[in-house]
């Protein structure tokens, strides 16, 4: 299943005014119901508006029950479950990250950590009740902070840190945090004692725009250890507290916090980064470049995933919030994989590691993956309030044993970086009743519970191995149509550079190679402009350095003389962390323009701050980061319709004589029609004359399949699954014809 997201708007803070309000929001199923849509003006064109859809989208005025009840309460049963849960907090600085994850002091205030820690142990309370004492439920919590790159523990107090922080290890696909504490807490009374003294130690500034900014990323990862006389099962929640982009023209921060402020932007830059790779599929992810994404690792991580985007309703903030829709838009793509925790029986239990996990957690290995309760809990997270159809914890289709991992040689053509999928198979190799090599490695008769038979084990190893197989394939076809990846050479030398980073990474000394490193990937895929802003970013890293400096003003001389040479297309490069927003720009607003705008220009039209945000794409495909063309507005005269044909020009207007299917030949209405396709809006899509919700959905649903596909044409629509030449006539039809100027 996907990253759920949904939006939270705040409330104005006292300096701000109800006149500067543009976020809004909006529902699709009509008055009263819970609004799904974040309404924004395009900062171009405000008479456009730009809407993005998520999952719910929580107005001003929700409170933080009303979040938490909605969000995060329906996760608690599947924690208990065995499934792990990932809650984070994401949004440009100020706009209530803290405020929806740790919350006030008052109980009304009190944000989703807390209320979550009420509700566990509440939970291991009535367990144990409820089993007369047979099982037992212990928590422990571990917590720390990346600040500046460098990880701390928050239960440790400030003077026992190092200067470079702990070290963090991949461990078989997992980060862990070396020599990080786990405490066990048992009642909510400690765990509020405990928290709060931690969250002294976390770093925190004033800044010009907020009083209390968070300057770092905290992740507590909470432990859940439930003991039976035969079994041991656990599972674990992290709710991350990320810290906030900050756009540094409006911080006025002194060096200290610049330092620290690129080191946030960067981190969120490279979150940025690894969220479009993954949602386009490509080889390499850049997890490693920084130690937020290491340890969040979306996409890679199991279980349920939440990501709440938090927003300032005002403009000021206008370019962050477009910038974090646009992320979070691209996240709710992510997949992860739904893998439940299996229980450990004790008499398998091994002995324990001695570092304590991070995002993993824990110091018991997980189980190997079950493909089949992740292909069967593909829907668990029950949305609409009640209890799906299917989504109860699916009844264990096969025997659980704790056997010892076997090395099975890895399928050579499967990328395993990187991809849950992907992972989930070569786990699934790896477990032992898969091997055709008979059960000889699963536990003899006395580890089994008594009431197992041999035949119902082989029938379910019979039916894993279909599923393996199947996942197999699956993974095969997607590391087929994967991106290319860099050059060999390039490649290599980019793996050593990074490194020579983690090896100076562990003694603290050069975050600012990192920033170095990201501009020479992006400079060596041509994005100068975004190399530049590295570049910027690892300047206070190295005062006075000549080389440096010398570079920067190369940089610059050459994009402004490319911008110079360039006039008739954008030339802007699109950052990735200040992207324009790439998703759908709304059906309505074109529509309700009472001035008489011309058709939305993505013409360049100024220097300096438009560079990052100037122009608004019409689709996500556009915001490639491949190379700096791909950051251009291409005018559309010079695309070239995918299918192409033209013999074709069936669908033009009696009075347009100028529309059909080759390039440069569209009229605006044709445009109009595309640009809400490849919105993959279904408000604007069921919008249009002759589409209904259904069609809408098989509309998106297709051009998700199509992952970064745009359709080109009227015909490639035509040839969308349920559409169809008539289909198309009526919604081009039914656009307004004060298009076709
Ligand atoms: N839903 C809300 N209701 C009331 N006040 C809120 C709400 N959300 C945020 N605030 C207030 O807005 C201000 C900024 O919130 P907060 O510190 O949580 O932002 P943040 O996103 O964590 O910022 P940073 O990234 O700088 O740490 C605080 O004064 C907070 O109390």
């Amino acid at each position: 299943m996907s990253v759920r997201v949904v939006a939270r708007i705040r409330p104005l803070l006292k300096q701000e005014l109800d006149k500067d309000v543009i976020v809004t929001s909006e529902s699709t199923e009509g008055e009263g119901t819970q609004p799904t849509i974040v309404r924004i003006p395009n900062p171009k064109n405000e008479a456009e508006s730009f809407s993005f859809q998520f999952s719910s989208v929580y107005e001003q005025e929700t409170t933080q029950q009303q979040v938490f009840e909605s969000e995060v309460a329906p996760t608690v049963k599947h924690l208990f479950n065995g499934y792990d849960t990932t809650i984070f907090s994401y949004g440009p600085t100020g706009t209530g990250k803290t405020h929806t994850m740790r919350g006030g002091k008052s109980l009304a205030d009190r944000g989703v950590i807390p209320r979550l820690l009420s509700n566990i142990y509440r939970r291991c309370r009535k367990i144990e009740k409820d089993t007369s004492g047979a099982t037992h439920v212990s928590v422990t919590m571990s917590y720390y902070e990346i600040y500046c790159d460098r990880v701390f523990d928050l239960f440790e107090p400030p003077e026992k840190r190092t200067a470079s922080g702990l070290p963090i290890r991949d461990n078989h696909g997992k980060t862990v945090v070396v020599g990080l504490r786990e405490v066990p807490c048992t009642t909510l009374k400690e765990f509020e004692t405990l928290y709060d003294q931690a969250n002294i130690n976390r770093s925190t500034s004033a800044t010009k725009l907020n009083a209390h900014s968070s300057r770092s990323h905290a992740i507590l990862t909470v432990k859940i250890t439930q003991t039976t006389e035969d079994s041991v099962l656990v599972s674990q929640a992290s709710a991350i507290d990320l810290a906030g982009s900050e756009d540094n023209r409006r911080t006025d921060n002194n060096k200290e916090r610049m330092v620290e402020s690129s080191a946030i932007n960067k981190s969120l830059f490279v979150l940025a980064q690894c969220v479009d790779a993954i949602s386009k599929k490509q080889s390499r992810i850049p997890y490693r470049e920084s130690k937020m994404t290491r340890i969040l690792s979306l996409g890679q991580n199991n279980g349920m995933t939440l990501m709440v985007l938090n927003l300032a309703p005002v403009r000021s903030y206008h370019m962050d919030t477009l910038s974090s829709l646009n992320v979070a838009n691209r996240t709710k793509k992510i997949e992860v994989c739904e893998v439940e925790n299996e229980p450990i029986y004790r008499s398998m239990v091994k002995p324990l590691a001695t570092t304590s996990l991070a995002a993993a957690g824990g110091t018991l290995s997980r189980q190997p993956l079950r493909p089949l309760t992740a292909a069967n809990n593909a829907n668990l997270y029950d949305r609409e309030g009640g209890k799906k159809k299917g989504t109860e914890k699916p009844a264990k289709a096969f025997a659980v044993y704790s056997d010892n991992k076997q090395s099975v040689s890895r399928p050579s053509n499967i990328t395993l970086q990187n991809q849950g999928v992907r992972r989930a198979v070569v786990n699934a190799h790896k477990r032992p009743a898969e091997s055709s090599s008979t059960f000889g490695s699963r536990p003899t008769k006395t580890h089994r519970p008594a009431e197992t038979t041999m035949t119902k084990a082989s029938i379910e190893a019979l039916i894993a191995q279909r599923i393996d197989e199947k996942l197999a394939e699956k993974a095969l076809q997607d590391a087929a149509t994967a991106t290319p990846a860099l050059s060999a050479e390039l490649q290599k030398r980019l793996d050593e550079l990074e490194q020579r980073i983690d090896a100076k990474d562990d003694d603290g000394k050069s975050p600012g190679l990192q920033f170095l490193l990201m501009a020479k990937q992006h400079q060596a895929r041509g994005e100068d402009v975004s190399a530049l802003r590295m570049l910027k970013m690892a300047s206070p890293y190295f005062p006075e350095n000549e080389k440096l400096a010398t570079k920067i003003r190369h940089l610059e001389e050459r994009i402004k003389a490319k911008k110079a040479s360039d006039t008739t297309s954008v030339p802007a490069e699109q950052d990735h962390w200040k992207a324009a927003p790439a998703v759908s720009s709304s059906l309505m607003a074109p529509l309700n323009r009472e001035t008489k705008d011309k058709p939305k220009s993505f013409a360049h039209d100024s220097e300096g701050e438009d560079d990052e945000f100037a122009p608004v794409p019409d689709s996500d495909n556009e915001l490639s980061y491949a190379s700096d063309s791909s950051f251009r507005y291409k005018s559309k005269a010079s695309r070239k319709p995918k299918n192409a044909s033209k013999k074709l020009p069936i669908f033009r207007d009696t009075n347009d004589t100028s529309d059909s299917f080759m390039p440069g030949e569209q009229t605006p209405r044709t445009k109009n029609l595309l640009r809400i396709i490849n919105s993959k809006d279904v408000s604007q899509i069921k919008a249009l004359k002759g589409v209904g919700v259904k069609k809408a959905d098989a509309i998106v649903a297709c051009l998700l399949e199509m992952a970064d596909e745009e359709v080109k044409d009227l015909h490639s629509l035509a040839q969308l699954n349920g559409v169809g030449k008539k289909t198309v006539e009526n919604m081009r039809g039914g656009l307004l014809m004060k298009y076709d100027f």
